[in-house]
């Protein structure tokens, strides 16, 4: 018979200990966030991924709320406030736990289980900000040191994600659907089953025209090819391809529906000093000092970038989620070609123009500061 692990209507999987083996020093284990609007599929994701056949020790946290789950309430107990979680292990050398907090304590629990697991799936809760759990593998050294994060899944309704994307929020806050696509590095339109081929090309076009950036692949069941979600590398620059080939891929977005989230993209060429970088990239996430034409403060959700800076062989990467962002030097160097600047921004009250503008204006002080 097939083991089906965490199956719902099943007992708990049978548990048997397993041999930790030493992770050679200084080794980081990959967090994936699989994040996803309430019922879309996430644990069905999950599921599936844990009995594939991966060849990984695989460690999951479930961030369940709902009710009814087996797993839940066999897994996690809340005593007297305090956040209790167990850890069971699975046949096939997977570590499996279920909490309610945003899973940042399950994972530094877990981390004194090192050498046991050699990768994380995080699951979110359905109206979570995944923005504000993957920044958080930035500030926090501790964990940083351990981990890295790996990529955003975000699995979305074939059936119902458009209707989640069309519900207006009040006094003006983001769309917790939108700003989960926003976010995405994969984007898993699950439940093709339930839909029409109309249907389905109209929600993959407002997935699209949301994250320039995202690949999107349909499924259901969410059976999906693991490569495609494991091992992405979306935040460094050891996925093989050459970033900056990449970024030159993706396209501006015109808004799909009405006061939506769009990317914008632009090259420029040049040079600029790392200050006036910083300073135009405070200005734009820290300060809201960019306005679009109608006078509305851009808000960026996801920031991404090579840029070239004055004096610095070696390309430089950009990221930035939210408040947050990096600069990291890459291993790649500039060439003899012409140094080029390429940034792709997500989200809301974006213009281009205004973008491109203060960004050729910082890209002219080099002069005056060197
Ligand atoms: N018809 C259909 N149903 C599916 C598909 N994938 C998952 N489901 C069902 O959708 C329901 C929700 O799936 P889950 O995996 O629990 O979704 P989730 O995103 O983890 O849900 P929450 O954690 O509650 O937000 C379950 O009953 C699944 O069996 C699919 O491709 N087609
Ligand atoms: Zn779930």
């Amino acid at each position: 018979m097939d083991e089906v692990l965490m199956d719902e209507e099943d007992d708990c999987p049978e548990l048997v200990p397993i041999a930790a083996k030493p992770l050679p020093a200084g080794t980081q284990i990959p967090v994936t966030i699989i994040t996803g609007y309430l019922g879309a599929g996430k644990t069905t994701l999950l599921n599936y991924i844990l009995t594939e056949q991966h060849n990984k020790r695989i460690a999951v946290i479930l961030n369940e709320f709902g009710e009814g789950s087996a797993l839940e309430k066999s897994l996690a107990v809340s005593q007297a406030g305090e956040l209790y979680e167990e850890w069971l292990e699975l046949r096939n050398g997977c570590l499996c736990c279920s909490v309610k907090d945003n899973g940042l304590i399950a994972i530094e629990n877990l981390m004194q289980k090192k050498g046991k697991f050699d990768y994380i799936l995080l699951e979110t809760t359905g109206l979570a900000d995944p923005g504000a759990v993957a920044s958080m593998f930035w500030v926090d050294s501790e964990l940083g040191s351990d981990i890295y994060l790996d990529g955003i899944v975000t699995v979305i309704d074939a059936k119902f994600g458009m209707q989640h994307l069309m519900e207006e929020k009040p006094k003006g806050l983001i769309n917790e659907a939108a700003r989960q696509i926003a976010l995405a590095d994969l984007a898993i339109i699950n439940k093709t089953d339930l839909v029409s081929c109309e249907e389905l090309i109209h929600l993959t076009d407002a997935v699209r025209s949301i994250n320039g950036l995202v690949k999107v692949l349909e499924t259901q069941k969410s059976r999906v090819d693991l490569s495609e979600v494991l091992d992405l590398h979306s935040f460094d620059h050891k996925d093989g391809v050459n970033l900056s080939e990449k970024l030159q891929l993706v396209k501006t977005t015109r808004p799909h529906l009405d006061k939506s989230i769009l990317t914008v993209t632009f090259e420029v060429a040049g040079s600029l000093s790392e200050d006036v970088l910083n300073v135009f990239i405070q200005d734009l996430l820290w300060e809201k000092a960019f306005k679009d034409k109608a006078g509305l403060p851009m808000d960026v959700i996801r920031l991404k970038g090579i840029v070239s800076i004055a004096g610095q062989p070696q390309q430089v990467m950009l990221q930035g989620v939210h408040e947050l962002y990096e600069l990291n030097e890459m291993p790649q160097m500039w060439g003899e070609e012409p140094r080029v600047n390429r940034l792709v921004f997500i989200g809301r009250n974006l213009d281009k123009e205004v973008l491109l503008e203060q960004f050729i204006t910082a890209v002219l002080k080099v002069g005056e500061c060197t």
